[in-house]
C-alpha cells in the first residue's frame, strides 16, 4: 500500500537475521492490537478509535486490509452495525443472566464479551465481577468534589499534550495532562532523575491543596477495596504474585483533561517503572461523564481462548466516581477513554472531564537504583504480554525507541522481583521469583 511509509523494521533482539524492507502495514502485522490501532489512527486521522477497532477486528487484525477498507469513500461507516452505546442497565444480571455454569466468579467464567462487541457496564457489582476494577459512585461529599473540580479547572490551561514516537512519526496524545507530586523535594528529583518515554518531564507540579485533601480519602478507599478484592470470592485471601502487601500510599498523580467529546486516550497499560509489578491505581473522575474502555490482552487461562477473540468492556464514569484499577489490570488488560459521539455538559466543567490518577511511587524504584541501558538512561520496566513462553515475566529495557529523535539500543535484562514485587536492592527482599533465564531473543513483542 502506497500510503504506508517504507521503513526498516527496528529489532530489539540481538538475533542476526536479515532485516528486510517492508511497508509500515506489513511491519505491524505481528504487533499488538493497540500498536496496530495507533498506526491506523495515524493514517486515518478523521476516524474514531472505536471505528478503527471495529475495522481491525472485522479484518482479522490485518492493518493493511483494514486500512484499505477505511480508505474507501463508500464505507465511511463501521463495517458492521456498531454496538448500541446508549441506555442504562440497573445491573448486568437484569440484562443477560449467565447460565449456572457460565459463572459468576472472575477467573472461572466464560468471556462475556465477543470479538468486535462492546459490553456496557454501569452497576458497581458488574464492574467488580467482570473487570479488574471496582467503582465507587458519589465518592466525595458534593462540596469537596466541586472544590477539587474548580481547582483543577484553574490548573487545566497549563496541561500539555504528551508526545511519543511511532516508528518514524512523532504522535501527540489527543488530550492534555500534567504530572503532580506531593513534596517539593520530590518535584526537584522528578525533573532531573525520572525518565518517561526516554526523556525528563520538564513540567512537574506540586499536588494542589484540594488534591492532597482528597488523596487521603482515596488512600483509605483504595486500601479497603484492595482488602475486599483480595478477601473476596475470586481470590480467597491470596494476593497476586508480585503484588505488594504493604499499605497503598499515593504520592504522585497524572491529571488528565478531556476537553470535548473528541478528546480521548488510546488503549495502553500504565508504565510500571516506578510503581512496580501489579500496581494499583485510584482514578477519580470529575465533570463530564465519559466511557472507560477495558480489553483483556492475555488469554483467559482456563479456556485458552485468544485475547483477540474477546471484545471490549465500557465502564461508565460519572462525575465524582472513583475507579480502582486493581493489581490484575496493567499486566493483563489495556484501558482507554474512547472519543464520544455526544456528551452532556457539566454545570461547572462545561465540556471538560478532569481525571486524577493517584499513584504510589516506590522509593526503591527511584531511577538511581534501577538498571541503566547502554544509552546511559535509566530503563523502563515492562511485562511480557504476548509471547506465551515468557508471558508474565518482567524485564528492564531501553526507553529510547519511544523517544522522538532517538533510535535507542538493544539493552534488555530480566527483572528480579520477590513475591511482594521488591527488587534485590530493596530492604526486606525475599529472593527472586521472576522465573527468567530464557535467551533474550525476540523481546520486541511484549
Ligand atoms: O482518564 C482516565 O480515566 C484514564 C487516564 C489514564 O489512563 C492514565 O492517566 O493513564
Ligand atoms: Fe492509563
Amino acid at each position: 500500500m502506497e500510503v504506508f511509509v517504507s521503513r526498516k523494521r527496528q529489532r530489539l533482539s540481538s538475533e542476526a537475521e536479515p532485516v528486510k524492507e517492508q511497508t509500515l502495514g506489513e511491519a505491524a502485522e505481528g504487533e499488538s492490537t493497540d500498536f496496530k490501532l495507533a498506526i491506523l489512527a495515524s493514517l486515518h486521522l478523521d476516524r474514531s478509535q472505536e471505528i478503527l477497532l471495529d475495522y481491525l477486528l472485522a479484518y482479522d487484525g490485518s492493518v493493511e486490509r483494514a486500512s484499505s477498507a477505511l480508505a474507501l469513500p463508500a464505507m465511511m461507516d463501521s463495517p458492521r452495525k456498531p454496538p448500541a452505546a446508549n441506555g442504562y442497565q440497573s445491573s448486568l444480571s437484569s440484562f443477560a443472566r449467565p447460565s449456572s455454569d457460565e459463572a459468576v466468579k472472575v477467573g472461572t467464567k466464560k468471556a462475556l464479551t465477543k470479538k468486535g462487541k462492546t459490553l456496557h457496564l454501569y452497576a458497581p457489582e458488574d464492574v467488580e465481577a467482570h473487570t479488574p476494577c471496582s467503582i465507587i459512585h458519589n465518592f466525595l461529599p458534593q462540596a469537596e468534589a466541586d472544590a477539587l473540580l474548580k481547582e483543577l479547572l484553574v490548573e487545566a490551561p497549563r496541561f500539555r499534550k504528551e508526545t511519543f514516537q511511532l516508528f518514524d512519526k512523532t504522535v501527540e496524545s489527543p488530550h492534555t495532562m500534567r504530572f503532580y507530586v506531593d513534596s517539593l523535594e520530590e518535584l526537584q528529583t522528578q525533573k532531573t532523575a525520572y525518565v518517561y518515554n526516554g526523556s525528563y518531564v520538564p513540567d512537574v507540579a506540586q499536588t494542589t491543596p484540594e488534591m492532597l485533601k482528597v488523596s487521603a480519602r482515596v488512600r483509605d478507599a483504595v486500601n479497603d477495596e484492595i482488602q475486599r478484592r483480595v478477601h473476596g470470592s475470586t481470590s480467597d485471601g491470596v494476593k497476586l504474585k508480585f503484588q505488594s502487601p504493604d499499605e497503598w500510599k499515593p504520592n504522585a498523580s497524572f491529571v488528565n483533561c478531556y476537553d470535548g467529546a473528541r478528546e480521548s486516550v488510546g488503549y495502553h497499560s500504565d508504565q510500571l517503572t516506578y510503581l512496580g509489578p501489579r500496581a494499583v491505581i485510584g482514578s477519580l473522575s470529575l465533570g463530564v461523564a465519559r466511557e472507560f474502555r477495558v480489553r483483556k490482552i492475555v488469554p483467559q487461562a482456563q479456556d485458552g481462548s485468544s485475547a483477540d477473540t474477546q471484545g471490549q468492556i465500557a465502564i461508565h464514569l460519572p462525575h465524582n466516581s472513583l475507579l480502582v484499577m486493581h493489581a490484575e489490570m496493567q499486566e493483563e488488560w489495556k484501558h482507554a477513554v474512547a472519543p464520544a459521539q455526544t456528551i452532556d455538559p457539566h454545570p461547572l466543567a462545561g465540556n471538560k472531564r478532569l481525571n486524577v490518577t493517584y499513584r504510589c511511587y516506590k522509593e526503591y524504584l527511584h531511577p538511581k537504583y534501577t538498571p541503566k541501558c547502554k544509552c546511559g538512561v535509566p530503563t523502563v520496566l515492562r511485562c511480557v504480554q504476548k509471547r506465551a513462553a515468557t508471558r508474565g515475566r518482567y524485564m528492564w529495557m531501553c526507553h529510547s525507541g519511544y523517544t522522538p529523535g532517538q533510535k535507542g539500543c538493544t539493552y534488555f535484562v530480566w527483572g528480579e522481583f520477590d513475591e511482594d514485587g521488591k527488587p534485590p536492592w530493596a530492604e526486606g527482599y525475599k529472593g527472586n521469583v521472576n522465573t527468567p533465564a530464557l535467551p533474550a531473543e525476540g523481546m520486541s513483542e511484549t
